[in-house]
């Protein structure tokens, strides 16, 4: 700790790890996640979440890039990792659900919605959380599918977040002002044992952690903000209750029921859940603030001890099915040693006989080793009188298995009453449901509105209720124009192309091995057929010619040679599958990045129609008379400009970034200017809400036209200035 000027200069924290900036997404899952996914098939709860500011990285983190496979965030690897490992441990079985939230201003919504038209986060169903009475958390309405394999989960996974791609609002596009959860549920069970090991892995996305002071925000957007931030806020108390508890203060209360966020984290924090926690920070001097107000809060969150046990219980279901099949044989050796006998006729002379013989032998030896050993069909047969002389043995070996039988049918009886009660309590909390039931997601993913051609082809199936103010504009009269236009100068377009290159490539990749798995499939059917010839003519000639039957068969030099070549091709064969596996993998995750990228560009592109529109509109209200309404005025760095006068909104609204860049500025001026940016909103009949579309279509501004460079340039400099002076 260091002080200058009676200001703190230097902190000290104390983490497990850290990743620099130049980490990998691959190194990055090793450190933070694997453990944790592993504990997830072992029984033990986990949780991953990721704080830190706006745009410092978290959805990179949980999720992925939105352009390459190698980018793929912790949710898919860890996916990989899961169903990777379930196939590894062919003892076990188990069982995998998949369920996908979103808390938005304090609600919460169901990701993983496959039937309705989603156009905004209200049309996704709500998820209402409680309490039981031994204080677990219960999530009602939330579904809960189920995966029986990567690509199901991955296909998930894509669902809600085309979900919330497609629910988002021009305001939050340019970041996640929600908190995500995508949890996998998973149960194993080990071949012949009745226990059932359960665990939830839960992958958090929380929403950014600053914003409110600097923007000068209002309306939906602070409603927004003031909600990120007191469930932050919630999250920060329930932590500091938690640390205070963890070194010895009694505190009676942790406050998990005051957000909505900290109820459905309840065991990840301070519960029994393995939790590792990503504190995402940014090196930039401007954000040194918020850097160390992560690690402050991530320094707390360390100091937590969880209580973590392995979750694991007899499952009912395994014991009843066992105790069935105990039940029934009982019953197959009481029948037997009553006598009952199945539909068999009578025995012949011959079985009469031999068990006669096998019985009086067993009678005579006095051994307490003695057994009786009755073969063939004559198991259940009426033997007559020769059990006579164990017939006191026999009477109570009955009654002891009337006995067991009983028994186990109450053992029954109770567990399938419990059963019952388990589920008449599950119903109504999640709903379970079978995803082969669902629309494929992969192969059918949720329609957008309009589909890429669509908007391209005129868009007729757009709905233009929010745009029917666009239809004058002569710019916008040709939506094909306009979307390719779009397009060309789209700043992901690059990437799209370069994905769609990719994929090409990965598909011929795909060819090339696929034929490559064929032909040594060929040849290993032709080997093993050679081998087969050599060793049947061998048999041949041994039985043709007698003095070969001393001659080692495995000396065979023909055989040895074909055994050799049959190891090779069945290398490359395997060689070839695992290729091929791991190119499916990412052929597919390819095609959902497109798929992706396909909704955002049409998402994007509406928002850019409707900021055009209202450009040219502007400009034409202003400058009825002027064909070239662009043209600019010169920017004015005097501020002696009279808002009050001012008509040419091109150099009112170029005065807060000349003022804000301007060497010299003082307070005084940049106030001024922020004051003259103000009116130029409200002249426009702007608000902040509308600049935060500005500022969400930023990044596919391309700054090559005069207008798109006027209005990045005005939202940075407003930007700075309301950071500089908030208001
Ligand atoms: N390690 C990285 N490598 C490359 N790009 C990155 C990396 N981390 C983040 N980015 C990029 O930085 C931008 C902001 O990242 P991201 O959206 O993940 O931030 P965030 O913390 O989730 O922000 P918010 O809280 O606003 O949602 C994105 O365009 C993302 O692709």
């Amino acid at each position: 700790m260091r002080y200058v000027n009676n200001q703190r200069e230097r902190y000290h924290f104390k983490f497990n790890g850290m990743l620099g900036e130049d980490a990998k997404q691959d190194r990055v899952f090793d450190v933070v996640a694997k453990d944790v996914v592993l504990g997830a098939l072992e029984g033990v709860n986990g949780t991953i979440f990721a704080y830190g500011q706006t745009g410092s990285g978290k959805t990179f983190t949980i999720t992925g890039g939105p352009d390459r496979y190698s980018e793929r965030g912790l949710i898919p690897r860890s996916i990989s990792l899961i169903f990777g490992e379930a196939e590894k441990r062919s003892d076990h079985t188990f069982l995998i659900h998949i369920s996908y939230s979103e808390i938005y201003n304090d609600a919460i919504y169901d990701l993983l919605d496959p039937d309705r038209e989603v156009e905004d986060l209200e049309d996704l169903p709500r998820v209402r959380v409680r309490e039981d009475e031994e204080g677990n958390v219960v999530m009602q309405n939330l579904r809960t599918c189920r995966a029986s394999n990567e690509e199901d989960a991955l296909a998930l996974l894509f669902l809600g977040d085309t979900n919330r791609t497609i629910s988002e609002t021009p305001m939050n596009m340019a970041s996640s002002r929600s908190h995500c959860i995508f949890s996998v549920i998973v149960e194993a069970r080990k071949i012949g044992e009745d226990v059932v090991r359960r665990s939830k892995l839960n992958l958090v996305d929380l929403a950014g952690s600053e914003r409110v002071k600097k923007m000068g925000i209002d309306g939906n957007t602070l409603v927004e903000a003031r909600y990120i931030n007191l469930s932050l806020h919630f999250l920060e108390q329930v932590i500091v209750a938690l640390q205070e508890r963890s070194i010895g203060h009694s505190r009676p209360h942790v406050p998990y029921r005051n957000s909505a966020m900290t109820l459905v984290l309840k065991d990840s924090l301070g519960g029994n859940c393995r939790t590792s926690m990503i504190a995402n920070i940014t090196f930039e001097q401007m954000h040194v603030d918020e850097s160390i107000s992560t690690c402050k809060f991530a320094q707390r969150v360390a100091m937590i001890a969880n209580e973590v046990v392995v979750n694991e219980e007899l499952d009912p279901q395994l014991v009843i099915k066992r105790l069935k099949k105990e039940v029934h044989d009982l019953k197959e050796d009481l029948r037997m040693l009553k006598g009952e006998e199945a539909d068999r006729g009578p025995l012949t002379e011959e079985e009469r006989e031999r068990l006669g013989k096998d019985v009086a032998e067993y009678c005579a030896d006095t051994s307490p080793e003695a057994t009786l050993t009755i073969t063939g069909g004559m198991l259940f047969v009426n033997a007559g009188g020769v059990f006579a002389k164990c017939d006191k043995d026999v009477q109570e070996y009955i009654q002891k298995l009337r006995l067991q039988i009983e028994q186990r049918d109450n053992e029954i009886n109770v567990l399938v009453a419990l059963l019952q009660k388990e589920k008449g309590n599950r119903i109504g909390e999640a709903t379970f449901s079978d995803n082969s039931k669902q629309p494929q997601p992969v192969n059918e993913p949720k329609q957008p509105k309009a589909d890429m051609n669509t908007a391209a082809n005129g868009g007729a199936s757009q709905s233009n209720k929010d745009h029917a103010d666009l239809t004058n504009v002569d710019a916008l009269v040709d939506r094909n124009k306009s979307f390719e236009l779009f397009r060309k100068s789209y700043r992901r377009n690059q990437a799209i192309e370069d994905n769609k290159t990719t994929l090409r490539d990965k598909y011929e990749a795909a060819k090339a091995k696929g034929k490559q798995l064929n032909e040594a499939k060929e040849k290993i059917n032709q080997l093993k057929a050679m081998i087969e010839q050599i060793r049947i003519k061998r048999s041949v000639a041994r039985i043709v010619d007698r003095s070969m039957e001393d001659e080692p068969i495995e000396t065979d030099p023909e055989e040895i040679k074909a055994k050799a070549a049959l190891e090779k091709e069945k290398s490359k064969y395997k060689e070839a599958f695992y290729a091929l596996r791991e190119l499916k993998k990412e052929i597919e995750h390819l095609q959902m990045l497109l798929e992706q990228s396909r909704v955002r560009l049409q998402k994007d592109f509406e928002l850019w129609l409707r900021l055009t529109a209202r450009q040219q509109q502007e400009s034409r209200v202003l400058h009825p008379h002027d064909d070239n309404s662009a043209a600019d005025a010169e920017p004015s760095t005097a501020l002696s400009v009279d808002c009050s006068q001012q008509t040419n909104t091109n150099a009112q609204r170029k005065v807060a970034w000349a003022e804000n860049e301007r060497p010299g500025a003082t307070q005084d001026s940049q106030k001024n200017a922020l004051g003259i940016s103000n009116a130029y909103l409200q002249h426009l009949g702007l608000s902040d809400v509308d600049l935060k579309a500005v500022e969400a279509a930023r990044p596919f501004l391309t700054g090559n036209s005069e207008a798109d460079r006027d209005i990045i340039k005005f939202y940075e400099a407003r930007a700075k200035l309301l950071k500089a002076y908030p208001q």
